[in-house]
């Protein structure tokens, strides 16, 4: 049961109308009216994709936030788990498990290793923290075998839980110890056997660029970039450096050639692409560029997106709204609540503006475009 409005305008109609016309007045341009060398460049750039095409965030937000429908029963609101925490971070994975929660899933669960879990459950006791992952320096004295050992214990207790996640999200505050990293890449081969979705963020992202094949035609794998982590992709799946002239051309192309899996580049305005078309966010958010914001981008994603393919299945069986891919929606839907929630925790904190003040307006942001009643 889901509140649905306007689930086919991907675009607003006054933006996409506006897109048209210039797109119009463009193509006259190029048949031979008289107009500047500049012009023609942006003409071409707009043809090959180089133009605008913002997404009408707040509908796409209202379309796919479920009721809160007294039938429904614990969990069907989303359970969400965060695989990171490691010796140097506890503060990533928790921002984005508890984010998960305030947008409105029901369960939001932490993997990490014994140290970082102590130091999460600290922080709230509304995350369900499990210390199950291992770092090298803690099994130094450990032979092969030994480790093949806890490797296997590790994808056990991971399995025990995984049918129940309707989203993954990897990476915030993962660390990259390599045998860590190694256990968990065998963690995202068995959410992928098991058509998990998996939204990889921060040292997630280091992994899975040294090992595209993990996420290579996984059409339910997100990946959302920094400036950083999005060079690093570039250079290692298409070979050559970011192309700041050609940037939906680019990310259309590096989105196709990893199977086209959602790519979301963070920035001044977030790209968003499955390899089919980009669209951007560009609703005003913060100046404070404190660190965790992306940590809050990566929870938010992950509910929004379960909830857009809980619609998406409503949809095949109702056969009433649109098919649009699921983890697209969920990147509009959590780059616009982000961006929200961060302007308003600027209008009172300002300077002081902390990721935690930006966490405590996301329930009133949301409640803003989609109240419960
Ligand atoms: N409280 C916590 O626990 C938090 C933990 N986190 C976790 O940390 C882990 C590593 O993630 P990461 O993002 O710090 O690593 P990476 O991509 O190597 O970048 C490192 C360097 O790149 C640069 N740089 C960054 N942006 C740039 C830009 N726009 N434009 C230009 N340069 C830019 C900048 O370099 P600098 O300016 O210092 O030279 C920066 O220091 C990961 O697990 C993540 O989840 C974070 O989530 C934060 C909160
Ligand atoms: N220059 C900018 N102007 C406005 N908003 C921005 C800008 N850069 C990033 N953002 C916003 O901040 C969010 C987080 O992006 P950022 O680049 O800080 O991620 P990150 O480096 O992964 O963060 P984290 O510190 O959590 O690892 C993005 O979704 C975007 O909406
Ligand atoms: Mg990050």
């Amino acid at each position: 049961m889901f509140v649905k409005h306007g689930m086919n305008s991907g675009f607003s109609s006054l933006a996409s109308s506006a897109v048209l016309r210039r797109q119009q007045f463009l193509i006259r341009s190029l048949k031979g009216y008289s107009v500047s060398d500049k012009i023609r460049m942006e003409a071409v750039k707009c043809l090959s994709g180089g133009a605008s095409l913002e997404a009408n965030a707040e509908s796409v937000l209202r379309a796919i936030t479920p009721s809160l429908d007294p039938t429904r029963h614990k969990g069907q609101a989303g359970k969400i788990a965060v695989v990171g925490g490691c010796r140097e971070y506890t503060g990533a994975p928790y921002f984005a498990a508890i984010s998960a929660l305030k947008i409105g899933a029901d369960l939001s669960h932490v993997f990490c290793t014994e140290g970082a879990a102590t130091v999460i459950k600290s922080y709230s006791p509304e995350l369900i923290v499990h210390p199950i992952l291992e770092e090298s320096y803690n099994i130094s004295g450990v032979n092969d075998e030994g480790k093949r050992d806890i490797s296997k214990k590790i994808l056990s207790e991971f399995d025990k839980w995984m049918e129940r996640f309707d989203c993954l999200v990897v990476g915030p505050g993962l660390g990259r110890d390599p045998f860590l990293l190694e256990c968990v890449s065998k963690i995202m081969t068995r959410a992928r056997q098991s058509n998990v979705p998996i939204v990889v963020d921060g040292d997630g992202l280091f992994l899975v660029t040294n090992s595209i094949e993990l996420v290579s035609g996984y059409r339910l794998a997100v990946l959302t970039p920094n400036v950083i982590e999005y060079k690093r992709l570039v250079q290692k799946v298409l070979g050559c450096d970011v192309n700041d002239q050609n940037t939906h051309g680019e990310l259309l192309s590096l989105s196709k050639q990893i199977g086209g899996v959602t790519i979301l580049r963070k920035g001044k305005s977030d790209l968003i692409s499955d390899g089919e078309k980009v669209q951007s966010v560009s609703i005003y958010g913060s100046p404070r560029r404190c660190g965790g914001q992306g940590d809050i981008l990566s929870g938010s994603v992950a509910v929004f997106l379960s909830w857009a393919r809980q619609c998406n299945l409503a949809a095949e069986r109702e056969s009433t709204i649109s098919r649009t891919n699921p983890t697209v929606l969920g990147c509009i839907a959590g780059s616009a609540l982000l961006r929200k929630a961060a302007a308003l925790a600027f209008e009172h904190k300002k300077r002081s503006t902390l990721t935690t003040d930006i966490i405590e307006h996301l329930g009133q942001s949301l409640e803003a475009i989609s109240p419960v009643s």
